[in-house]
């Protein structure tokens, strides 16, 4: 047995009809290793990330596979069991956050479930502050309305971490978001890992981000992964064609970027 965090091996899905979704979907999380599942829309990602956190829509049906958290099998084919020690940011913070509820109420319901029976205002505070929120007294008191997208991931990611999970699955966290709160939310889920010992698996459609944040990369296309290599290997030394023209379309489109930038300097 592997002494990898996350252990996934052989996930099938299906969905209405018996369509592919996912097949034989294998790869692994190390502790305090941040591993990107990159893809274009529609490859599964999320999918990916559903089914490992027991959220499936019910019309999809898991039909091989395993699962193991820290050498625990809980996701098995037809069933998968209370998620264990994992939490989940997704892209719109805004739909995760009860609307009708304030910041600081949401916050206080999730440190009492989790055994701190006296949360009050204090910890919310000291929460909203340890992920950059720099005037938590107004953020406590507001509705996720009131808020912007990125002060409302910022919650998220508190939220996420407070339940101090050993594996934290991000689901393209910051599309969305402008570049520079992009930035911010991309340091702090740098921050949020380099002191733990928890594994993140990181999920976007955007290789720029997986360079600046992962160590290794698994590459999904229809359902199936095509390549899990290195940062460096999914880059510079590619074997299969699809990660090719991936890497080809990111670096046109980076050099765009920047050719754009010095016609408008
Ligand atoms: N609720 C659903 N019912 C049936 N099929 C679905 C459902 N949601 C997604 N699918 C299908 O599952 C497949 C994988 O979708 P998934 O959302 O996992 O892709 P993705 O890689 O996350 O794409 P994106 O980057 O656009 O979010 C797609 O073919 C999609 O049409």
């Amino acid at each position: 047995m592997s002494d990898a965090l996350l252990e996934v091996t052989g996930l099938s899905l299906d969905g209405p009809g018996g369509r592919e979704i996912l097949r034989d979907v294998s790869f692994a999380v190390d502790r305090g290793e941040i591993v990107g599942l990159v893809g274009e829309s529609g490859s599964g990602k999320s999918m990916t990330s559903l089914a490992l956190t027991g959220l499936l829509p019910p019309a999809i049906v898991p039909v091989a596979g395993a699962a193991t958290l820290a050498g625990d099998p809980y996701l098995t084919a037809g069933r998968t069991s209370v998620r264990p020690r994992i939490s989940i940011v997704f892209q719109n913070p805004r739909g995760a956050l009860n609307p009708t509820m304030r910041i600081g109420a949401q916050v206080i319901r999730l440190l009492r479930s989790r055994g701190q029976r006296r949360a009050g205002a204090a910890q919310v505070e000291e929460l909203l502050l340890s992920v950059g929120i720099d005037d938590p007294e107004r953020v406590r008191r507001s509705y996720p309305h009131e808020l912007s997208g990125g002060m409302n991931q910022r919650v998220m990611i508190g939220l996420a971490i407070a339940a101090d999970p050993e594996l934290l699955i991000a689901d393209e966290p910051t599309t969305g978001l402008d570049v520079t709160v992009q930035a911010q939310i991309l340091d702090l889920f740098r921050r949020t890992t380099s002191d733990s010992n928890r594994g993140v698996l990181f999920i976007t459609h955007d290789l720029g981000v997986v360079a600046q944040m992962c160590t290794r990369v698994v590459v999904l296309y229809r359902g199936r992964i095509v390549e899990t290599g290195s940062v460096d290997d999914i880059f510079h030394a590619p074997t299969q064609q699809y990660t090719q023209d991936l890497v080809a379309a990111a670096t046109a489109v980076h050099e765009g970027r920047a050719a754009g930038r010095e016609v408008a300097g």
